[in-house]
């Protein structure tokens, strides 16, 4: 009988994205699964691939059909569920299917690496063709075995647990590894050995007797030591002696720096008894519900979720929680760890590849139950999930922007069918789209209309800063500002002050041309970085040294303009000598650990001021801060994001709740040049519905979400005219297949033309049923990858597009 395997390859630059059938050689038949990687020819080279699917027959004739070259896992690292959910992914976000597939897998899969055989068991244990490997040593390169052809004797091990195969990364440093003791298995053998031993050797006795009692067991040796009383050359004569010997136990690099203090259950507020319990209702009926938590500010959303997946774990299901980058901030995750300890798995960005790759692990091993992590988390490979959580689920980071272009909150979704569990959206300002689903009875809506120690909500303020000009005070801060900061000061309580740099950042100016220093490579202003005198472009890295007279003009009156972090710390100094600042931003966080240590400053009492970006906005709660200040709150209103005007009353909302959290009320004053603008109007008053109502009209008015959908087209090339030409022949195609009800906006340029030396256009699709979408965007994708790609066109395409 023929075996066939249907392969994912991974040459994402084919036109046609399917499998293709290869040949599984006789020897392999027990091997391959689904879900495992193999080398296989494809044209010329030898390619990744994944196996989605096994047969018996093939359309390719047998002479064509090619065999398997190499099979690079004898355990499958992908799952029937990943599986399935790549298909899906690659129909919904319009991707290449290996694209899918490797979003899933940690980093470490993809990058170079080892693959190592451990002996998990005694040596006799093995069929004699491995055993001979493991004289020497407890681990073994895979490649070994590969070679002599003993893969399928090795399969077999691994099913009874003789030995087991670890990845180990090259570059980033391999599987930690400790040096343990185990003691024999055999009471009477040690006793033997005991026996033999000198009478004047009483602390070798005193070791072999304490041994006889702890046969079979594991130590560290400083654990012997102690609870033996003996010195290191005692167990070294014991060890010699065969009493005992050496292991190599792995450890898992631990991510976490800090012991932290267990905590309990708090008992609930109605409002949260109320809403943990139609959750659980859920969760018992195995249910997919997806609720939408709407809960103000510090009215305890995270105690509903530590609640939740409490009930999830003694269901003896596991749980995935998770936060925007963030806001994973080490108070967030240590919340998580100090209720569940050793169960639970952190991932996101700030971890190396090693460690994240042993999170995963520790994920798929089910040695974790609950992972707290980043977009990326979603594809935890758990397979009993009882409980997912999207927490601030409005936050734009749930959103993937390159391919596969997946919102974790549709994947979640996704993975909630398959489990039969229920999903939570959390957020105290939930996306336009999420409460719209709500309204509509879609998502379960749970209000949590109180704080949870029934604080009131911090009394907002809103300065008028063309007020304050006109009265000459030409600072950035208002009067009223200085005057809450003062008193603060004086009572000694905390003051959080942010700025808003959405869509904004420091830039140099000259004064005398108005040239200001652009990136050679994008259509963007460089920012100013103070501590390297340097420039710097965000978009593609390019950085350079300030100036010293203006490129356009020589003029020796170029300098830096607009409000960092760092000046607004210089103007504090100015004011307040004596205050003590915690600064957090893009410069003073880059350094792991940073963000830690800079909130252990500020938690602990011995800063009064913290000020930050975006970072600080959320997920903080310390009971001192009293004060809110926001210092320009308009920044990010005018970005050509038709989410703007949410995004801005998202993170003033946000930002303005860190205050009175606890005992002492708090207080938000509110910055900005256009205080008539509805959103910051309404965040003034803290009320989600009204800005939403308000936000919905707008919407309609100009047809976008959640009343239209959107598409966006976007194209690329290096030079100008055939960026442009080629934009336009987009327009053509989809205006001829698509129907009349969609309206196609542009070619236009992208908003920022230029990115990377690439010119760039793009057409919006605006619609609000187009059944015909979809095959229309794959066939233009296939003219695409066909013809335009070989000349220098690059195409992508968004079906859930926030920059427009
Ligand atoms: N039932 C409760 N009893 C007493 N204190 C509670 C209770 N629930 C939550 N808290 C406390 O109230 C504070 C705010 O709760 P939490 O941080 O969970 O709110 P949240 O809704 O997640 O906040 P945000 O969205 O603003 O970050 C925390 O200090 C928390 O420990
Ligand atoms: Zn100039
Ligand atoms: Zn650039």
């Amino acid at each position: 009988m023929i075996r066939i395997a249907k392969v994912i390859v991974d040459v994402a630059a084919y036109p046609v994205d399917r499998p293709f059938d290869y040949l599984i050689p006789a020897d392999w038949h027990d091997l391959i699964e689904c879900g495992c990687r193999v080398k296989v020819p494809f044209g010329p080279r030898n390619v990744l691939g994944f196996v989605v699917e096994l047969a018996s027959e093939t359309d390719v004739p047998l002479d064509k059909i090619k065999p398997i070259t190499q099979v690079l896992d004898i355990e499958p690292v992908l799952t029937e569920e990943m599986l399935r959910l790549a298909k899906w992914l690659k129909k919904q976000t319009i991707c290449y299917e290996i694209d899918a597939l490797q979003v899933m897998l940690p980093s470490a899969l993809r990058a170079k690496y080892e693959k190592m055989v451990y002996l998990q068991a005694e040596l006799e244990q093995l069929d004699p063709s491995l055993a001979s490997f493991f004289q020497k040593s407890q681990k073994i390169n895979f490649k070994q075995f590969e070679k002599q052809e003993l893969l399928k004797e090795l399969k077999q091990a691994i099913k009874k647990g003789y030995v087991r195969i670890e990845n180990e990364v090259k570059q980033q440093g391999n599987i930690k590894e400790i040096r343990k003791v185990q003691i024999h298995v055999d009471a009477d053998y040690i006793d033997k050995i005991k026996q033999q031993l000198s009478k004047r050797a009483k602390k070798q006795i005193q070791l072999a007797e304490w041994m006889q009692n702890h046969c079979g067991e594991i130590f560290a040796p400083e654990e012997i030591y102690e609870q033996a009383s003996v010195t290191a050359t005692v167990l070294q004569a014991l060890i010699e002696s065969g009493a005992a010997q050496f292991i190599q136990e792995e450890v898992y690099r631990a991510p976490f720096t800090k012991d932290v203090v267990q905590t309990m259950a708090l008992r609930l507020t109605d409002e949260q008894d109320q809403a943990l319990n139609q959750i659980t209702a859920a969760m018992e009926q195995q249910h997919n519900e997806t609720f939408l938590l709407h809960g103000v500010t510090g009215s305890g959303k995270t105690e509903v979720y530590l609640q939740a997946i409490q009930q999830a774990l003694q269901d003896g299901k596991e749980a995935i929680m998770l936060v925007p980058e963030i806001s994973l901030t080490p108070q967030m995750t240590e919340r998580f760890r100090s209720r569940f300890g050793e169960l639970v798995a952190v991932m996101h960005s700030g971890l190396s590849v090693g460690e994240k790759y042993d999170e995963w692990r520790k994920i798929q091993q089910g040695k974790v139950k609950v992972v707290v992590g980043a977009r990326s988390a979603i594809f935890a490979p758990f397979q009993h999930i009882g409980l997912i959580i999207l927490d601030e689920e409005h936050e734009s980071t749930y959103k993937q922007e390159d391919a596969p272009r997946y919102h974790a909150r549709d994947v979640a979704i996704w993975r909630s069918e398959f489990h039969q569990c229920p999903v939570i959206l959390g957020s105290a300002t939930p996306a336009l789209e999420s409460f719209a689903r709500a309204k509509k009875n879609v998502y379960t809506l749970l209000t949590l209309k109180d704080r949870a120690k029934q604080q009131a909500l911090p009394s907002v303020t809103v300065v008028d800063m063309r007020e304050e000009l006109k009265l000459g005070n030409r600072s950035m801060f208002s009067t009223s500002l200085i005057e809450g900061m003062r008193e603060r000061l004086m009572r000694k309580e905390q003051i959080v002050l942010f700025l808003n740099r959405r869509g904004y950042s420091s830039f140099v100016l000259c004064r005398d041309c108005g040239t200001v220093v652009q990136c050679p490579n994008c259509d963007i202003s460089l920012t100013y970085h103070r501590y390297n005198e340097k420039l710097k472009c965000h978009y593609c890295g390019y950085d350079e040294y300030v100036p010293q007279s203006c490129p356009q003009c020589q003029s020796e009156h170029i300098r830096f303009f607009g409000t960092g972090t760092q000046k607004v710390e210089e103007e504090i100094y100015k004011l307040f000598p004596e205050a003590r600042i915690v600064r957090m931003d893009v410069d003073t966080t880059s350094q792991k650990g940073a963000h830690e240590q800079l909130l252990d400053i500020f938690g602990s009492g011995q800063a009064d001021i913290l000020l930050g970006t975006q970072m600080i906005a959320k997920g903080l709660d310390f009971p001192n801060i009293t004060l809110v200040g926001v210092l320009s709150a308009d920044t990010s209103l005018h970005l050509p994001d038709y989410r703007s005007g949410e995004r801005t009353f998202q993170l003033l909302t946000q930002v303005s709740g860190r205050a009175g959290r606890h005992d002492l009320p708090g207080e938000v004053i509110i910055q900005t040049y256009t205080p008539e603008h509805y959103a910051i109007e309404l965040a003034q008053e803290q009320q989600y519905e009204p800005f939403y109502l308000r936000e919905m009209q707008s919407r309609h008015q100009a047809g976008y979400p959640p009343y239209y959908y959107l598409a966006l087209v976007q194209v690329s090339h290096e030079d100008v005219i055939m960026a442009a030409e080629y934009a336009g022949r987009v327009a053509d195609y989809l205006r001829s297949n698509l129907s009349f009800n969609v309206s196609i906006i542009g070619p236009t340029t992208a908003s920022i033309s230029r990115l990377n030396n690439r010119y760039r256009y793009q057409c919006l699709i605006k619609y609000k049923r187009e059944p015909n979408l979809i095959d229309t965007l794959l066939q233009l994708i296939k003219i695409y990858r066909t013809d335009w790609s070989k000349k220098g066109i690059q195409l992508i395409v968004d079906l859930d597009p926030s920059v427009i």
